[in-house]
């Protein structure tokens, strides 16, 4: 739990508000900040929505830091682009957070789109059709538990005593550390409900809580805590589960592939760092480069009638609801 935050601020009742707006409005959403590669990741997520014939379109919560070219040429793939503004956590705070994950803080603005239910992908994943999550019951927060065996969790005290959630019996967490801490999933793909209240209870919630090493992804982990639903490991498979937990890894069943493990970003492998020369590895990326090239899942807005017309009827209504959708005060933006 967050440093000198008080306990009940994270207690979420037993189910979340939900908000119906009188219809369902679908959409895989993901996140775009700076003007470096992931664009990449995102044509890929694209590519990959129309690969598995998903029924919904591809929300992209951008900053405005993405330049012009990159917005071009995720609109060309049937993109729908919402502009939303940074999120920073408290002030002179950041150091607690690892740098890079700062920018990470700006996820939260998807709780304030208007749409019934999304499932938000990480741009450095690709998958198969899990439309089906959408049908997932209201009121939790779906997603894959994480690994804390990676070095990138060695500032926990999970890691110092060699503790994983993934094999909790290999070894056991010490009684003389107190609780077992709480199940904690991955952020870089869930199963959730936009709604203003969440929305806004988020945005004061991270007024009053001292920024984290894994930053918006703790903070979700411990403002969820409370209606979060672990789902299987194939709807995101953190690859170093790979190489720490093989056994738990059934790979033909894998839906959602996210290249997290350092060194993994397909379009940025070189196959050098730790892990990144293993034949599954190779065979994923070679996989997540498949989909990026095929020419055949390029958006045809001729061609791809009922996508054509899902991206622009949700255009329309993302249009819309674009000028409906009223940002609460961004107190949290520098
Ligand atoms: O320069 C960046 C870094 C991150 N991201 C977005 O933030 C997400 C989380 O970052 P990343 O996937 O690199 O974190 P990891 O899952 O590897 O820890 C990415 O997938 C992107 O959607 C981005 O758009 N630009
Ligand atoms: O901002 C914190 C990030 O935390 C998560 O990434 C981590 C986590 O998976 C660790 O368990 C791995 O060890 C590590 O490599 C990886 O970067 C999310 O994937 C990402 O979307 C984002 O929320
Ligand atoms: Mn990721």
């Amino acid at each position: 739990m967050a440093p000198g935050v008080p306990v009940d601020t994270f207690t979420c009742s037993r189910n979340l508000p939900t908000q119906k707006i009188g219809y369902e409005k679908r959409a895989y959403v993901t996140f775009l900040a700076g003007n470096g590669d992931y664009v990449k990741g995102v044509v890929g997520l694209a590519k990959g929505l129309r690969k598995a014939k998903s029924a919904y379109p591809l929300v992209v919560a951008m900053l405005p830091d993405v330049p012009q070219e990159h917005r071009g040429i995720l609109r060309s793939q049937g993109c729908i682009i919402q502009e939303i503004e940074p999120i920073y956590p408290p002030e002179n705070q950041v150091q607690f957070a690892m740098a890079y994950y700062v920018i990470n803080y700006s996820k939260l603005r998807i709780w304030n789109f208007e749409y019934t239910k999304m499932v938000y992908l990480d741009a450095d994943i690709q998958y198969e059709n899990i439309d089906h999550l959408f049908e997932t019951p209201d009121g939790y927060f779906y997603a894959v538990k994480d690994c804390f065996c990676e070095k990138t969790w060695s500032h926990s005290p999970q890691y110092s005593v060699g503790y994983c959630q993934q094999c909790p019996d290999k070894v056991k967490w010490p009684a003389e550390m107190g609780c077992l801490p709480p199940l904690y999933f991955n952020a870089g793909m869930f199963v959730f409900e936009p709604s203003q209240i969440i929305y806004e209870s988020l945005l004061q919630t991270l007024l009053i809580t001292a920024p984290t090493p894994f930053a918006e992804q703790d903070f979700l982990n411990m403002f969820f805590n409370h209606v979060y639903k672990p789902i299987p490991l194939a709807y995101n498979l953190v690859l170093a589960m790979l190489w720490r937990h093989p056994e738990n890894v059934e790979l033909d069943e894998v839906k959602v592939v996210h290249y997290c493990a350092a060194g993994s970003k397909p379009w940025r492998y070189t196959g050098k760092e730790a892990n990144m020369d293993r034949e599954d590895i190779k065979m994923l990326v070679a996989k997540w480069w498949d989909i990026y090239n095929d020419e055949s899942l390029d958006f045809k807005a001729e061609n791809s009638s009922q996508e054509g017309e899902i991206c622009s009827r949700s255009s329309v209504m993302a249009s819309i609801q674009e000028h409906a959708i009223s940002y609460a005060p961004a107190q949290l933006t520098a």
